[in-house]
């Protein structure tokens, strides 16, 4: 008899589709799921899990389960900054309007508010996990708590003060503290958030690499975003920023490499050969107008390839149904070849890849027994759905960021017939307007 069968189960949930995303993206139709003590106890036909006694039982006739959306880049606080410096390239965008805004208005309290404000953005589209590089980490940490989401946590690294700190040895000290205070916790981890190759010199990156292998940390960096960068780093130092990294000691299966556009054969070849993650950033690339990133050719060197949204300030949302439907037509515009990055690759970007990245495979990232119930249900039942031959070709072709129906992270709903059960949006959005006339100087 099988496990699940046996005692009873905290959640079941019966859905017209559920998509594993591992062994594979193939829909089974009309099945079940149950989850006990946080955990994914079982998955199977509808009418064998009739029998099956549940605290709670779900009826998901219209729906479709799947993993939760992993969304690997961007910095939640910045929603504060939505529509705030639209239509300009990167480096004007950074050096002109991001940064001097940021040195005037960046606190604690604006980093609690604007990621209220992102995470409920997040929870309402789909996404259970993703990863944050910003100032004040450790209230990020805390809104993550109250929100009961799941995140890796990379704290900042520049060669300059910032209002976290006066430098490297400040950010080192506040970083790994953060560390050790969140050990055991079952929804966060901290990583090292070195910024960018041009923010960081090279003693700063070799204490980064040597800190980061003592404790068996990730690193995740802004690299080769623009073809600019190269550039400036060929016209400076003769080397191409991941030659640089490399040699510094930076590139491994645990770094996390954000944006990667301009990058030449060799350069896939050394990322490929290190093992390190790519971090897919399409939105924000056309946005910033920083280039495009040769999916296919990583993909085909055996690189992992995942999905980010960036900063809601460069893209201007944190929605990762939009990002996997730009992830798959670019991929498609960048190879000239309509067959290039299909709705299952797209699918598996945003969630086992990105669990992948964030070393979160053996916890979250699929719908498998012994998985952590990370999970969400999509109503695929309206109007710009019909009629549906393959549920992954809608959930990647069609926009269903709005249709997401609930959402569990270690078996906790999160999200309950659209409703957010541990924020509240109301109060988020009166916090937001107050900080757009603060900033607006109304
Ligand atoms: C280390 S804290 C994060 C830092 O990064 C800035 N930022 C946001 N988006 C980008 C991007 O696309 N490239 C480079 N830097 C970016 C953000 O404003 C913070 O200062
Ligand atoms: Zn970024």
């Amino acid at each position: 008899m099988p496990a699940h069968s046996q005692q009873p189960v905290d959640t079941l949930i019966f859905a017209r589709w559920i998509i594993p995303v591992a062994p594979s993206c193939t829909p089974l139709e009309n099945h079940a799921l149950a989850i006990r003590n946080g955990e994914i106890c079982a998955t199977l036909p509808a009418s064998e899990a009739e029998n099956i006694h549940a605290d709670e039982v779900l009826r998901l006739n219209k729906h479709a389960l799947l993993p939760g959306l992993i969304n690997t880049h961007g910095h939640a606080a910045m929603s504060l900054f939505r529509g705030m410096a639209d239509d300009k390239p990167l480096h004007t965008w950074l050096n002109d309007h991001i940064w001097p805004a940021e040195g005037r208005w960046v606190d604690e309290t604006f980093v609690r508010d604007g990621c209220e404000l992102a995470i409920a953005e997040m929870l309402r589209s789909g996404t259970t996990t993703f990863s944050d590089m910003y100032f004040f980490p450790e209230t990020v940490a805390g809104v993550i708590r109250k929100a009961g989401i799941r995140a890796q946590l990379s704290f900042p690294i520049f060669d300059f003060p910032c209002a976290w700190g006066s430098g490297p040895d400040e950010y080192f000290r506040k970083g790994l503290a953060l560390r050790d205070e969140l050990k055991h916790s079952s929804l966060i981890t901290v990583a090292f958030g070195p910024h960018a190759p041009y923010t960081v010199s090279d003693d700063v990156i070799q204490r980064v690499a040597t800190l980061a292998a003592e404790a068996d940390m990730a690193i995740q960096i802004h690299l080769h975003e623009t073809q600019q960068e190269v550039d400036d780093a060929l016209a400076s130092s003769r080397k191409r920023p991941i030659k640089r990294l490399a040699e510094l000691g930076l590139l491994g299966p645990k770094t996390q490499c954000v944006h990667l556009t301009a990058l030449n054969d060799e350069d896939i070849a050394t990322l490929a050969s290190f093992g390190c993650h790519a971090i897919h950033c399409p939105e924000s690339n056309m946005k910033l107008a920083s280039g495009f990133s040769p999916v296919e050719k990583m993909r085909s060197a055996g690189i992992n390839v995942a999905l980010g949204t960036d900063g809601a300030a460069s893209n201007n949302d944190l929605d990762m149904f939009s990002e996997m439907r730009s992830a798959a037509l670019l991929g498609k515009v960048v190879s000239g070849d309509a067959s290039a990055l299909p709705d299952y690759y797209a699918l598996t970007m945003a969630t086992l890849n990105g669990a992948k990245a964030l070393g979160l495979d053996h916890l979250v990232g699929s719908l498998e027994v012994g998985k952590q119930a990370d999970i969400i249900a999509v109503d695929l039942s309206n109007l710009a759905q019909q009629p549906v031959y393959n549920p992954v070709s809608q959930l990647v072709y069609t926009n269903l960021s709005h249709e997401v129906s609930h959402s569990w992270i270690l078996g906790r709903k999160v999200l309950d017939n659209g409703q957010l059960t541990t924020l509240d949006s109301r109060d988020i959005i009166t916090r937001a307007e107050l900080w757009r006339a603060k900033i607006s100087g109304e």
